[in-house]
């Protein structure tokens, strides 16, 4: 795995706090993501992982505190603004058109970057048909780097679980983002599926540059493919370094011992 290039920030959360009504999900967190990097976000259940997640893609307004991205800081951003911006999210529970074909959940996250408007799409005509094939060249080139050529053309609700979760990535890589978020990309995967998206993952950021957090309760994945961890307990951020400082961390340790993953 390749170290980023430049100590460079390219999202930094400062003094997040959220709640839900009496529940707090995250309480003054700060931590950065350094452009090019591979960041891990852990901790045991319920300690704020996913809604830190929805803070930085703009599902969820902190309540106080701030987000830093690409030189702009805000205190709340649109999922729209967000996914306009460069952050590219999977989530937990694939979502994905499964009636449609790989290819085609793959070409509506090409949507986004298509310039020409709906009429000229549907007309197929002139600058929107150099456009469209300038796409479908993108999502052809995502699709022999996924190595689900084979499949294109298949319904997503036929595919297996762990190709389904692929397509998800393809979709989310074909935005081109500056940040791609992955929410427990391996939940749910067999060892050689866990495999497979772990070489993706390294691959995506090696090949294409691609800054990526990500969000993962199998530690064994974490410790290998992340640059650096950040640990949070019951929405307080314990501990944030490189894998080999998290893991003797004290903190760390004892929030999670006696908790199962
Ligand atoms: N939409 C919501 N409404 C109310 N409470 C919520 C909501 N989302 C999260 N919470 C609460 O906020 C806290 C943090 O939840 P969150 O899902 O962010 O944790 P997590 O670390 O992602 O957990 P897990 O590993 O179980 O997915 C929990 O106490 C949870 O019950």
């Amino acid at each position: 795995m390749r170290a980023p290039d430049t100590n460079e920030i390219l999202l930094q959360v400062k003094g997040v706090s959220l709640a839900f009504g009496g529940v707090k999900a995250l309480t003054d967190v700060s931590f950065d993501i350094r452009k090019g990097e591979i960041r891990a976000i852990i901790g045991p259940n319920g300690a704020g992982k996913t809604s830190m997640l929805n803070v930085i893609n703009g599902f969820y307004h902190p309540n106080h505190g701030a987000i830093t991205f690409k030189g702009r800081t805000r205190a709340r951003m649109e999922p729209f603004e967000a996914s306009r911006g460069g952050i590219a999210r999977t989530f937990q529970n694939v979502a994905l058109f499964k009636g449609m074909s790989a290819l085609d959940n793959i070409m509506a996250g090409r949507t986004l970057k298509m310039r020409r408007g709906l009429l000229w799409q549907m007309l197929r005509y002139g600058p929107a048909l150099a456009e469209e094939i300038e796409h479908r060249h993108r999502v052809e080139e995502i699709i022999d780097f996924l190595e689900i050529e084979a499949i294109r053309k298949v319904p997503v609700a036929r595919l297996s679980y762990g190709l389904q979760k692929r397509v998800e990535l393809g979709r989310a890589l074909a935005m081109e983002p500056d940040l791609l978020l992955l929410d427990e990309p391996m939940a749910g995967m067999n060892l050689e599926e866990k495999e497979d998206m772990s070489r993706f993952i390294v691959d995506i950021n090696d090949h294409y540059g691609t800054t990526i957090a990500l969000i993962e309760h199998d530690m064994a994945v974490v410790m290998d493919l992340s640059h650096r961890v950040v640990v949070l307990d019951h929405g307080v951020k314990i501990a944030d370094g490189t894998p080999d400082e998290v893991k003797k961390n004290q903190a760390v340790i004892d929030a999670y011992l006696g908790v199962a993953h």
